[in-house]
């Protein structure tokens, strides 16, 4: 598990550690760690030249020191110092450590040409300019620098890529946008937030000594090696039953399909029994595809409601299916809730829930379930007749405004925490990076899958695989995040590297959950 920590809590963590070690230890080991990776960088790159850019802050001594390593080991080194005060405003023992082992200083304040000059020669650039002590943003002096640096320089971001909200929680256009990021004694939020994932490039963390292993993280991402501690794998004593039965009410007349996706994934992913519920023809579909799968209601240990489900649909057949899919979100049985299942969320939910929305989904969901909770349903929430009613113009004005796709996109943790503290769910949205979301618990953050996986029926193998582990037992949040963790490792494998379709996914799930716990049996203890 990569566990990302506070920077509130790196703060107390490091307080603490500097309260046993000598001045200025930490800073140093800081700077040696740096300037390791630096250094295989540039023989990686067959480069001699490195510039930092160096702020005001601690941020910019960490990178003082490691550019005077770098250039006592025999690269070329120079910095640029951002702050308007030029050496006044620096670290000075930093500034005077580079100095003496040879480094070229230069002021960006008054020589911004020059300065960008020297930035733009630059094999490997250090970004110092701002820590975990930054505002989002860059100044324009700053930016003006970052704009320099050349298309085929390395750059490496000292602790995060300046211009970031270190916390990860606002989304930041005007920052560094680093190759790799070298952190110090544990991850930030940022590092594995969709807001600051991008711009972090590859993550390497340097121990520097300070303990955060007994501080809750607020950021937490499984790894491959946490699928064999996590994984629910039969005993002995077991019986299909004891494993945990599924039922799924997912696929209609219009999206026969997602029950196949849908069945198909549940299965792979090794579930006690299966049973499906619904209209003819899924029905045949999933006889014939997945011959494991017993139609027709029954006992359950948890349900997926909703992949495929057509929710306008008014024959007989649907009404009968959408009656199974409102029950089951009625009863007291666990259950992930994806696609058309979501239309049928009315708010609060009390029983163990994972609702698996993209974004406009969950803008769809927000601004539904937000204005249920105002008293402003969907008949006030039309667009209002021209004409006095006093009525319909007061609901007009308390109408929450409605959230958009792009709204969520732009803070998707935002809006999933939203939808979080309106339902009590575990809340999963979907995307490149997928975020899983539950009151008291760190936010989960996996991004395991190649872009390819963005294809019609991804999601419905999604929830097979969930459901499959909330059968068997897991917590929505465990279930949730370990089932986007192996969709989204099992993406790329099937993947590797080219097009991919649903339905190979599912397949591609037996293989690398036996793989993945394999990987467990075989790692030292
Ligand atoms: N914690 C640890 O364990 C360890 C921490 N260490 C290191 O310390 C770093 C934290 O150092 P820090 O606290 O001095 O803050 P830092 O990030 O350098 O920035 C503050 C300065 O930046 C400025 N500034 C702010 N926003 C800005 C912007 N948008 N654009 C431009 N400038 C901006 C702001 O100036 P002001 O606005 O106040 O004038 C202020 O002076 C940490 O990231 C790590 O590298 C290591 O040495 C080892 C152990
Ligand atoms: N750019 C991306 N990179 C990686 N995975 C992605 C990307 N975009 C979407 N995904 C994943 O693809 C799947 C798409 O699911 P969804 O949108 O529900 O499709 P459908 O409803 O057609 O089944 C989700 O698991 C999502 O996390
Ligand atoms: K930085």
């Amino acid at each position: 598990m990569i566990r990302a920590h506070s920077v509130e809590s790196v703060r107390a963590a490091e307080a603490a550690a500097m309260a046993q070690l000598p001045e200025g230890e930490l800073m140093s080991r800081a700077a040696l760690g740096l300037a390791e990776v630096a250094a295989a960088r540039l023989a990686d790159t067959d480069g001699t030249t490195v510039v930092g850019l160096i702020g005001a802050g601690d941020n910019g001594g960490d990178t003082l020191y490691a550019v005077a390593h770098l250039a006592e080991s025999g690269f070329a080194c120079a910095v640029v110092l951002v702050p308007a005060s030029g050496r006044e405003g620096v670290h000075a023992a930093g500034l005077a450590a580079a100095e003496a082992a040879g480094v070229m200083v230069h002021e960006a304040a008054g020589a911004a040409a020059a300065a960008a000059e020297v930035v733009a020669e630059a094999d490997v650039v250090l970004d110092g300019i701002v820590g975990i002590g930054g505002r989002p943003g860059l100044r324009p002096d700053a930016a003006r620098l970052v704009d320099a640096v050349d298309d085929d320089a390395w750059v490496i971001a000292v602790d995060l890529a300046s211009g970031l909200d270190p916390a990860g929680e606002e989304g930041e256009d005007d920052a560094v946008w680093a190759n790799e990021t070298v952190t110090f004694g544990t991850p930030k939020p940022v590092h594995l937030l969709p807001a600051g994932e991008a711009a972090t490039g590859r993550l390497t963390v340097v121990d520097i000594g300070i303990d955060v292993d007994d501080v809750p993280p607020a950021v937490e991402r499984l790894t491959w090696d946490d699928v064999a501690g996590l994984w629910p794998v039969p005993g002995s004593g077991d019986d299909k039953y004891s494993r945990g039965v599924l039922g799924v009410v997912a696929g209609s007349e219009a999206y026969p399909g997602a029950a196949v996706l849908t069945t198909t994934s549940a299965a792979e992913a090794g579930v006690g029994m299966l049973r499906y519920v619904g209209t003819p023809t899924p029905v045949g579909l999933v006889h014939q595809a997945v011959p494991e799968a017993v139609v027709g209601d029954g006992r359950v240990q948890a349900w997926v409601v909703g992949p495929g489900l057509d929710t306008d649909a008014d024959d007989s057949d649907a009404r009968t299916q959408l009656d199974a899919a409102r029950a089951a979100l009625a009863s007291d049985l666990p259950v992930v809730v994806d696609a058309g299942g979501l239309a049928l969320v009315e708010g609060r939910r009390d029983v163990p829930t994972v609702l698996t929305p993209h974004a406009g989904e969950l803008a769809r969901l927000l601004t539904r379930l937000e204005a249920a909770a105002q008293g402003t349903d969907d008949a006030t929430s039309a667009a209002p007749e021209p004409g006095p009613s006093t009525d319909d113009a007061r609901s007009s004005v308390n109408r929450p405004a409605e959230v958009t796709a792009d709204d969520v996109k732009a803070d998707r943790l935002g809006h999933a925490r939203r939808l979080v503290a309106l339902t009590g769910a575990t809340v999963l949205l979907k995307g490149a990076t997928t975020l899983v979301v539950t009151d008291g618990e760190p936010v989960r953050s996996q991004a395991d899958a190649p872009p390819w996986l963005a294809t019609a029926g991804a999601g419905d193998v999604l929830s097979g695989v969930i459901g499959a582990l909330l059968a068997a037992g897991l917590t929505p949040h465990d279930a949730a995040s370990l089932g986007a963790m192996v969709h989204g490792v099992t993406a790329d494998r099937v993947s590797g590297g080219g097009p991919l379709r649903a339905l190979a996914v599912a397949h591609g799930i037996r293989p690398t959950v036996r793989d993945l716990l394999a990987r467990g049996r075989s790692a030292p203890s």
